[in-house]
């Protein structure tokens, strides 16, 4: 055991990542290999049930977000951004729909999965999700989560690229618990991703887009020094004491998934990064009370700006023309909003 578990657990070395330089996800478990099957039990595919290469060998964009409205959503965008045409008479489907657990869409090359809330959630997705890039031996997946966040002197509507992940004591890594021995492993997105999100900011754009430092926690109320929880056993000067601190330390906002979603991407290999919206700024208080519409709107703001790097690499790649027959249009935030408007009373 003592041989697995060291405490700070390496993730793929230079070298590693140069003998998988067909650009396929290795799995850094021979166990798999070894089955005669693999389930992926909470999306509702498996090795053997179904064809993962011919069903998802062709994906290079992995969206995840916390909700399944926002996925879909966010599906039914990118197929519009990328001018991806569904099979005549056919209409998008959750691919997971008989799992109960999480959404999934597939639309040509981009894959818009629902991850649900916290580190359990996001961790068993992530599993199965890397399992599944193995399986369908796809190529280079780039994966980013599409979030919602509280700002840290950063007003609501703020899109916030994260730089480094921090957990709960400002440590660059994530925490495991495996066979009861404490590990490690670092929390590391690419930075090279974040700041091509960056540059995509439109100098348009009516709000700021920004990089910074990104807690993540393991709950929304006392873990994220809010006074209105169920229970609150600290000041209100406590509080803004410690999201003062968070501030010093270059943290610009906290949301519940970043530490394991870089965690286990850094592990895989895989490049990822994190794009959230602020929905309020907590040195201001701890209510998420921004108008429902103006809070639909502020969502869309993160998948506006993965949209244009989505497009950005598939003109690149020359995939658009390739794939789609034609370069799609570049869609406002405007006609994003109209193309939305019979989905946001269920968001
Ligand atoms: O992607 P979402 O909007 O779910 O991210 C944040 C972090 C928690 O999951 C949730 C708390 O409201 O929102
Ligand atoms: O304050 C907030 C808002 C959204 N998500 C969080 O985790 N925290």
């Amino acid at each position: 055991m003592s041989l697995l578990l060291t405490g700070i657990s390496n993730s793929l070395s230079d070298e590693e990542l140069d003998e998988y330089s067909d650009g396929t996800v290795k799995l850094r478990n021979s166990n798999i290999e070894l089955m005669d099957q693999d389930i992926l039990y909470h999306l509702a595919l498996g090795s053997e049930s179904h064809d993962l290469q011919e069903m998802f060998g062709d994906v290079k964009f992995v969206c995840m977000g916390g909700t399944p409205k926002r996925m879909e959503n966010f599906a039914h965008f990118i197929m519009d951004e990328i001018g991806y045409k569904l099979p005549a008479g056919t209409q998008l489907q959750d691919i997971s729909a008989y799992s109960y657990r999480y959404s999934m869409y597939k639309v040509g090359p981009v894959l818009c999965v629902s991850h649900g809330m916290g580190t359990p959630s996001v961790s068993i997705l992530m599993h199965e999700m890397i399992k599944l890039m193995y399986h369908a031996k796809c190529i280079d997946p780039i994966f980013i989560r599409i979030g919602t966040c509280g700002g840290i002197g950063v007003e609501g509507g703020t899109v916030i690229i994260t730089e480094d992940a921090l957990d709960g004591q400002l440590r660059n890594s994530h925490e495991f618990t495996i066979l009861g021995e404490t590990v490690h492993r670092p929390a590391k997105l690419d930075k090279k991703l974040a700041r091509e999100l960056k540059s995509l900011h439109s100098a348009d754009d009516p709000y700021d887009t920004i990089i910074g430092k990104t807690q993540c926690t393991n709950d929304f109320y006392e873990g994220q020094g809010r006074l209105d929880g169920a229970f609150c056993e600290f000041t209100e000067n406590d509080k803004m004491a410690y999201l003062e601190k968070l501030r010093d330390n270059g943290v610009v906002n906290i949301e519940m998934e970043s530490t394991i979603f870089a965690a286990l991407t850094h592990h895989a290999g895989i490049k990822a990064a994190v794009v959230c919206v602020a929905l309020l700024n907590r040195l201001n208080g701890d209510q998420v009370n921004a108008p429902k519409e103006v809070m639909h709107e502020w969502q869309q703001r993160p998948q506006i700006l993965v949209a244009r790097y989505i497009r950005k690499v598939l003109t690149r790649d020359g995939q658009l023309k390739n794939l789609f027959g034609h370069q799609g249009s570049i869609k406002s935030p405007r006609r994003f909003k109209l193309v939305q408007q019979e989905s946001q009373a269920h968001e």
